[in-house]
C-alpha cells in the first residue's frame, strides 16, 4: 500500500477522504425536479454548506486530511487533454441534437477549468446560453441542456477505493450516471492520483460505491438490490480477484427500495469486529461468498450475513451492535441514516445528530459518536458514511 491511497477496512484509522462542499448544483433543485434527482425535499443551500463545513472540521479536528471533489476536478481539468474528454463526454447526450452540441462545444471549450468544473457540476440552463436554433427555441427557459448534479454530495458512490486501486463505479440511476465521469477526470488526469490503478470504470454493469463495504482486509461485502445489479457484483468479484485485491465477496441481496438503496443504508462497521445494522432487517440479512480458485468463481450457499462475513474474516463471531430499538422508532432513524454512520477509527464514528436513539446505542455499546447536524444535507437520503470517500486508511489487523 502506497502512502497516498488506499484502504483495506471500513475502519482502520482514516488518514485522507474527498467530499463534495454543496454548491450550485443544489440551487437547481425545485419541486418539479427533486424526484427524478433523487433528492426528498429542497434544501436550504447555505444551511447546507454551513452543516458540511461542520462535518469537514470533525473530520480535520481528527487530523483528517479533507480533499473536495470540486477543487481536484478544477485541478485535474487544468490538463488540455482532461478539458477535451470533459467536453467531448458532456456533449454526448442525444436529447442536446447536432446545432446545439457544437455550440456547447464550443462555448465549453472556451472556459477556464474552475468555469467548466462549474458548467460540469451545476450544469448549464436553457436560458443561460445565447445558442439559437431549433432545439434551444422548442425547449424551456428553464430546462438544462447540461443536468445539474446534486448527487455529487454523495462522493462514496462514484468511487471506491479497493486497497491501492480505484473502481470508478458505474451508476444506476440516470441523474447521477454523469458523475462518474468526474470522478474518472481526477483519478486519470489529477497528479495527486497519476499512477493510481483501476480496477473498475463506469462502462460496466452497475455497481455503486455505498454497496461496497470493505469488511476486513481481503473481504468485500457487497450490496445487490436498487442501485448495484447481480452482474455488477460478479463483475466486480473477477475484477478484484484478477488483481487480488479481495480472496472474497460477499453478495448481500437488500430490498430493492428507496429506504435502503444501498448497503451503507442498512449496515455499517463501526469496530474492526463489530457492525451496526438495522434492526427491522438484521435478522434476514444473508449473503453468499464468493471466492475463485485463480479460473471460475465459486458460490457459496446463501448463510446468514454475520456467519458469512465471521468465515471470510476468520473470526469467531462478528458482532452486531443491537440498538434495541422499537420497530417504529428503528424505521425513522434508518430513514434519516442512523445506520450510516462513518468510522474514523476503531470504536469511533460521525453520525447525524437526529437519530438520537441510535447514537445512545452506540455510546453504550463503547462506541464513541461524533455528532454532526443533517437538517438540510440529510433531504438527499444520505448521511456521513454516503457523503464520504475514504483514500487513505492505516490498516489494521483483525482477529
Ligand atoms: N451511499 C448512499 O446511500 N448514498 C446516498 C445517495 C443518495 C442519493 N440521493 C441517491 O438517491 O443516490
Amino acid at each position: 500500500m502506497t502512502e497516498a491511497y488506499g484502504v483495506d477496512s471500513e475502519v482502520g484509522p482514516l488518514r485522507t477522504v474527498m467530499l463534495h462542499r454543496p454548491g450550485n448544483e443544489l440551487r437547481r433543485l425545485t419541486p418539479r425536479n427533486n424526484d427524478k434527482l433523487l433528492f426528498d425535499g429542497i434544501p436550504w443551500v447555505g444551511r447546507a454548506q454551513d452543516e458540511h463545513d461542520a462535518f469537514a472540521q470533525a473530520l480535520r479536528d481528527r487530523n483528517v486530511e479533507v480533499l473536495y471533489l470540486g477543487q481536484l476536478l478544477s485541478e485535474a481539468l487544468g490538463d488540455p487533454a482532461a478539458r477535451a474528454s470533459a467536453v467531448s463526454g458532456t456533449t454526448e447526450d442525444l436529447r442536446l441534437g447536432d446545432s446545439l452540441r457544437d455550440y456547447l462545444r464550443t462555448a465549453l471549450a472556451a472556459l477556464d477549468p474552475e468555469q467548466l468544473a462549474e458548467a460540469l457540476m451545476a450544469g448549464v440552463r436553457n436560458d443561460e446560453v445565447r445558442a439559437g436554433g431549433l432545439v434551444t427555441s422548442l425547449l424551456a427557459h428553464e430546462d438544462f441542456l447540461i443536468d445539474p448534479l446534486p448527487n455529487l454530495l454523495f462522493t462514496r458512490d462514484s468511487s471506491v477505493w479497493i486497497r491501492d486501486s480505484v473502481a470508478v463505479t458505474s451508476l444506476a440511476m440516470p441523474a447521477r450516471a454523469r458523475e462518474t465521469q468526474l470522478t474518472e477526470l481526477i483519478y486519470k488526469f489529477h497528479p495527486r492520483f497519476s499512477g493510481a490503478d483501476k480496477v473498475y470504470d463506469h462502462t460496466l454493469e452497475h455497481v455503486e460505491g455505498g454497496d461496497v463495504l470493505a469488511l476486513g482486509p481481503g473481504v468485500l461485502a457487497v450490496g445487490v438490490g436498487e442501485r448495484t445489479t447481480p452482474a455488477g457484483v460478479e463483475r466486480l468479484a473477477r475484477r478484484v480477484f484478477a488483481k487480488d485485491l479481495a480472496h472474497t465477496v460477499l453478495a448481500v441481496p437488500i430490498a430493492q427500495q428507496r429506504a435502503t438503496m444501498h448497503l451503507d443504508t442498512v449496515c455499517t462497521m463501526v469496530d474492526v469486529d463489530a457492525v451496526l445494522m438495522y434492526p427491522n432487517m438484521a435478522e434476514e440479512m444473508r449473503a453468499l461468498a464468493v471466492t475463485t480458485d485463480g479460473e471460475e468463481l465459486h458460490v457459496a450457499e446463501s448463510e446468514p450475513f454475520l456467519v458469512a462475513a465471521a468465515k471470510a474474516l476468520g473470526i469467531d463471531t462478528l458482532r452486531r451492535i443491537d440498538t434495541g430499538l422499537d420497530p417504529v422508532t428503528a424505521e425513522r432513524e434508518q430513514w434519516d441514516d442512523g445506520n450510516n454512520t462513518l468510522a474514523l477509527a476503531p470504536r469511533v464514528c460521525i453520525a447525524y445528530e437526529r437519530t438520537v436513539e441510535t447514537n445512545a446505542r452506540l455510546e453504550e455499546s463503547g462506541i464513541e459518536v461524533i455528532r454532526i447536524s443533517g437538517s438540510e444535507l440529510g433531504s438527499g437520503r444520505g448521511g456521513p458514511r454516503c457523503m464520504s470517500c475514504p483514500v487513505l486508511r492505516e490498516p489494521i489487523t483483525i482477529g
